[in-house]
């Protein structure tokens, strides 16, 4: 049996914040704003994930009401996701990511996203992709007012 799952979710910069995508702190004068530490990947394969197995989204696992998630390591929310993945019998197949982001640069920290994210979904890594575009300077990600992710994963038995 095989499920698909789709993500997408935004988050905006601001500054004296720091910049946590895919698990890695990126050097940068701004950072996501969020309840939580704001790792729009992270949120965005959490997503994905909660879709392919039919069980809503993270605001429904991990509200933003919830003083327990203030400042949460998005990486223990994803854990907590793949357990429910595991538990409802499925593997991963593979995850394609795109990251939109005017800057910085994500090239140079993809490897090290690539290798946190197998960690976390317990796959080999040549089963998890992460891409990333600048929008050519266009819409809220071009005036580098947010960043933006999307993910779909696709889970087998
Ligand atoms: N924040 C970003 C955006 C893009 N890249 C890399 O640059 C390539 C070209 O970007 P375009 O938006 O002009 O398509 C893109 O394919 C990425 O490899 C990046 O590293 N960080
Ligand atoms: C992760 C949670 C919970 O701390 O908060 P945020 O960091 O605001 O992230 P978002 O993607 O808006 O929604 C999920 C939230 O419930």
């Amino acid at each position: 049996m095989i499920r698909i799952g789709q993500g997408f979710d935004v988050h905006q910069l601001v500054k004296g914040r720091p910049l946590i995508i895919g698990g890695v702190v990126l050097e940068h004068d701004k950072g996501l704003l969020g309840h939580s530490d704001a790792d729009v990947l992270l949120h965005t394969i959490a997503d994905a994930c909660l879709g392919a197995i039919g069980e809503g989204d993270i605001g429904k696992h991990f509200p933003d009401t919830d003083p327990e998630y203030k400042d949460a390591d998005s990486a223990e929310l994803l854990m907590h996701v793949w357990t429910l993945v595991k538990h409802a019998g499925y593997q991963l197949g593979n995850l394609d990511c795109t990251i939109m982001a005017q800057r910085p640069k994500m090239a140079p920290y993809i490897p090290e996203m690539r290798r946190k994210i197998s960690a976390l979904l317990e796959a080999e890594e040549s089963r998890i992709n992460v891409k990333a575009t600048t929008t050519e300077k266009l819409g809220f990600t071009g005036r580098e007012e947010g960043i933006a992710a999307m993910a779909v994963v696709l889970l087998t038995k």
